[in-house]
Parts: C-alpha cells; structure tokens; sequence
C-alpha cells in the first residue's frame, strides 16, 4: 500500500494591491496558481497551484497575519502595518518582499497643523485601523489616544468631527491632500514581508525552508523553480 501524499502547505496572500505587486515575485518563485486564481469574479477563495505540495487562499490583508498566526496557514504576505499591529508571537518574518512601500503616518487638518502644541495634550481623539499602534504612539509621548475604529475613509475623520488626527498608510500622499490633511509625523516604514508559522517551521523545517529559499532567490533575481 503506498502512502497517503501529505496535505498540501497553504500560502495566505492578500487581495488588493500587494497582490498586484506580488504576482512577478510569485512567478519567478516559481508559484503559478491554477488559472481561477486569476480570474477576479471568481468566487473560489483556495486554488491548487502548479506544485501539488502547495495551494494558495486569497484572504483580507489583515486575515493573513491570522491565518498564518493560527496555523491555518503556513506561509503567507501582508504588510509591516499588519504585523506590528497584531505582535503575534507565532509568526516568523525572515524577508522584506521589498513592495508595498509606504509608511504609518499621524495626519491632521492642513489648516490646524503647527498650531497646537501636542506637548500639552494629556488626551487626542485619532480615527485608526490601527488601534494598537495608534495606542502605543501616543502613550510613548505621554498621550491617550481615544480611538475610533474605521476600517477605511479615515480622512473623513477630522472634518466631520470624528476625531482631530488620523493614523493611516500614506504612500503618494494624494489621499491626504485631496482630503485637507497633512502628514505631521511618521511613525513607521513599511514593506512586505513574507512570513511564517514558527510550529510549522519546526514541525517541517525543509518544506517551509525551501519555500523561503525560493522566495530569497526570486527576490535576488534569479528564477528558483
Ligand atoms: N497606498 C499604499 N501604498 C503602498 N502600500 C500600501 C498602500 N496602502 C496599503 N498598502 C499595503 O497594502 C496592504 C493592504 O492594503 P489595504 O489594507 O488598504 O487593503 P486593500 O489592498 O485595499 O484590500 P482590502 O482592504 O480588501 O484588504 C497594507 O497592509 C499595506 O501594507
Ligand atoms: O498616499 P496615497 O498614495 O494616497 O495612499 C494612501 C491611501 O492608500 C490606502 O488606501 P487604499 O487605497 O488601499 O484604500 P482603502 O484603505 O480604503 O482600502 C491608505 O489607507 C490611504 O487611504
């Protein structure tokens, strides 16, 4: 009797733009997910790839930090932004894809900022996704930061009254200014990361290492299939 193949590892990867950014880095790691994977209608959320030890979910950016935090996968993409908000300690992040270059900002209303010195504010109404960012940024300067929790057009924030300042990935800056607000502090740099469940790393070190190494060499350049 021959033995059952092993389950198929999961790559959790993000849909929306990271996904854009990813796709050249996918094929030269030599993943090239079944052809509904493509097709954005489509209303599978897991595909088979071209390698029958890996499949792939598409999943929120945010949901990827907890798949692969849980186990649910094993590998997964997502943003700097997401891991420092969530600090899971179950995930391993041994490479920076080098995409989704942009940055955790504070911003604030264009015609306020300067006036106010943040030094005398003992509290601060701020419009996030990033609660526990937000939260850590301003008690390190000794602020409470009162937060509203938007999962997006946090720009509107300020001017309806919301909240005075917003935390919130900045790239261009277009969004900002097309909303009255101005960048006033950044309080990370963010990429991509590639990133891992540390029990599956040790419960199978050479199929989840040799996916790392394939990942390395595609962003050194070279094709690892
Ligand atoms: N303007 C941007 N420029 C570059 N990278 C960005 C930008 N906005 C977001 N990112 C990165 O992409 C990730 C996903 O972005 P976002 O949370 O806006 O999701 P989305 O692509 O709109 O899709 P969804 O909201 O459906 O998950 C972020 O966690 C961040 O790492
Ligand atoms: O500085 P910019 O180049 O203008 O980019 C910043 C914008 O990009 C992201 O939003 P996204 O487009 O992903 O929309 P969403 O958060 O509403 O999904 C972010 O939340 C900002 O709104």
């Amino acid at each position: 009797m021959t033995a059952a193949a092993p389950a198929p590892l999961v790559l959790a990867l993000p849909k929306g733009r990271i996904l854009k950014e990813l796709r050249p880095l996918l094929s030269r790691a030599g993943i090239e997910p079944c052809a509904d994977f493509r097709d954005e209608d489509s209303r599978r959320l897991r595909f088979e790839t071209n390698d029958p030890s890996l499949d792939v979910v598409r999943v929120r950016s945010f949901d990827v930090a907890t798949f692969v935090a849980h186990g649910a996968a094993q590998i997964g993409v997502c943003g700097a932004d997401v891991l420092m908000e969530f600090d899971y300690d179950q995930i391993y992040a041994p490479l920076d894809l080098g995409i989704g270059r942009c940055r955790v900002s504070v911003a604030e209303p264009v015609a306020t900022a300067g006036q106010q010195d943040m030094g005398a504010w003992s509290r601060v109404t701020v419009a996030t996704k990033y609660p526990t960012i937000a939260h850590r940024h301003f008690a390190a300067r000794g602020i409470q930061a009162e937060v509203v929790h938007l999962n997006g057009a946090m720009e509107l924030a300020p001017s309806l009254g919301l909240a005075r300042l917003i935390v919130d990935l900045v790239q261009t800056g277009s969004t900002l200014k097309a909303n009255g607000l101005v960048e006033s502090e950044v309080i990370a740099s963010v990429t991509s990361r590639l990133i891992v469940n540390r029990t599956a790393l040790k419960t199978q070190p050479e199929a989840i290492g040799a996916w790392i190494a394939r990942f390395r060499a595609a962003l050194e350049g070279g094709s690892a299939a």
